[in-house]
């Protein structure tokens, strides 16, 4: 890559250690990241741009640069920072990865002009890609993550909140909403950025109930909105591309206006009547059959489902189910999310083998 004509001064032996050391960290750290688009992801796409970058690197990576490698003197070597000891969550792992990939690059554009005219353009192109990889890698795994999800827990406030969602989530939830109608922003804000850290440290999603505004502060993975709240295109607008956006819907009409808005999931209900939302009519039962051929999105049922009506709802073709009380007021928030769960995966597995003989 490097040609001896864009060459500008002799190269010091510092410059090419720097650059040597920065074209090593970058590739390490995509290499980790490309693992986790491989493997974790199963992206052919994100997993071969991740490839491609490390290609392009090594070839800048030549022999005069590797061969200023003097590990021994590097003082570097010992210099480790507490947080690159532990590693929470693969969130926060592939944060750390890219926010060193990202440095490294802006070393190699700015060292890198010195060493080759080329150099500085090109390291620069590079990094405006690596932030393009984060974004599209962010929100592909959010979707991954919502189609996985059968069960959507909705929060209401409750002093142990923490301790109540953090038990659902020992449970195998990955779908937690924050919905809070009473609190002041300042409370909310403080519960949402919470939440997120918590849900996140579980690979859980976070989804904040009713505002746009907090769900960016708070950095959570999408919001959730209503037929009273912004509309779901104006809401992209402002979240953009790679967070996920809810809609609920109680008839056809609104399921329609929905998809065309660019919702990625809506809410199906109220299946039941329910005191947590007092003023809204059933919309019943036929409604979840309805979704159940007719949504091109995924849907939770909502609206008074509990364990004791769940094989009602699962019968009448719901795959997915969202719920406040049934889990926010149970005795044992793990047991009665293993049990939603189990239930949503024996359906799952009951449908694929009617699937697989040709039943309906
Ligand atoms: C998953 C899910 N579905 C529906 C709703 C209800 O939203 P909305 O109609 O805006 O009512 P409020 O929850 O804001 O009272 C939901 N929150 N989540
Ligand atoms: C928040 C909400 N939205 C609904 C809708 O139909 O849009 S029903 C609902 C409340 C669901 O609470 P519970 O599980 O306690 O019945
Ligand atoms: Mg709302």
């Amino acid at each position: 890559m490097t040609d001896k004509q864009n060459r500008t001064l002799p190269a010091q032996p510092a410059l090419c250690r720097i650059l040597d050391a920065n074209l090593d960290r970058s590739r390490e750290g995509l290499r980790i990241i490309e693992e986790w688009c491989r493997f974790g992801l199963n992206s052919a796409d994100l997993a071969g741009e991740c490839k491609q970058l490390r290609q392009e690197l090594a070839a800048w990576h030549v022999a005069e640069l590797r061969s200023a490698r003097d590990t021994p003197a590097d003082p570097g070597t010992e210099l480790t920072h507490p947080q690159e000891e532990q590693r929470s969550s693969i969130q926060q792992l592939l944060e750390a990865n890219f926010c060193r990939v990202e440095e490294a690059l802006r070393v190699l554009e700015e060292y890198g002009k010195i060493y080759d005219r080329n150099m500085g353009a090109a390291f620069k192109q590079m990094r405006y890609r690596v932030y393009t990889l984060e974004s599209d890698l962010l929100a592909y795994r959010r979707y991954q993550q919502l189609l996985r999800s059968q069960l959507y827990l909705v929060t209401s406030p409750r002093d142990n909140l923490m301790g109540v969602v953090e038990a659902a989530l020992q449970g195998g939830l990955t779908l937690v909403q924050y919905r809070d109608k009473s609190s002041d922003d300042g409370v909310k804000l403080a519960n949402a950025r919470q939440l997120c850290e918590l849900c996140h440290r579980y690979d859980a999603l976070l989804i904040v109930n009713d505002r746009v505004d907090l769900a960016i502060a708070a950095d959570a993975d999408g919001v959730h909105l209503g037929q009273q709240d912004l509309p779901v295109a104006e809401a992209r607008k402002l979240l953009g591309p790679g967070r996920i956006i809810g809609c609920s819907t109680t008839n056809g009409e609104e399921m329609q206006r929905a998809v065309d808005g660019g919702a990625d999931y809506i809410g199906v209900g109220p299946v039941y009547s329910t005191p947590t939302k007092p003023d809204r009519q059933a919309a019943g039962l036929d409604y979840v059959r309805y979704a159940a051929t007719k949504s091109p999105i995924p849907w939770f049922a909502i609206g008074g489902i509990d364990i004791n009506n769940l094989d009602e709802v699962l019968n009448a073709g719901a795959q997915r189910v969202a719920a406040v009380r049934a889990i926010m007021e149970a005795e044992q928030p793990t047991l009665v999310t293993q049990f939603f769960i189990s239930q949503l995966i024996r359906m799952q597995n009951l449908k694929a083998q009617k699937a697989l003989h040709g039943k309906s």
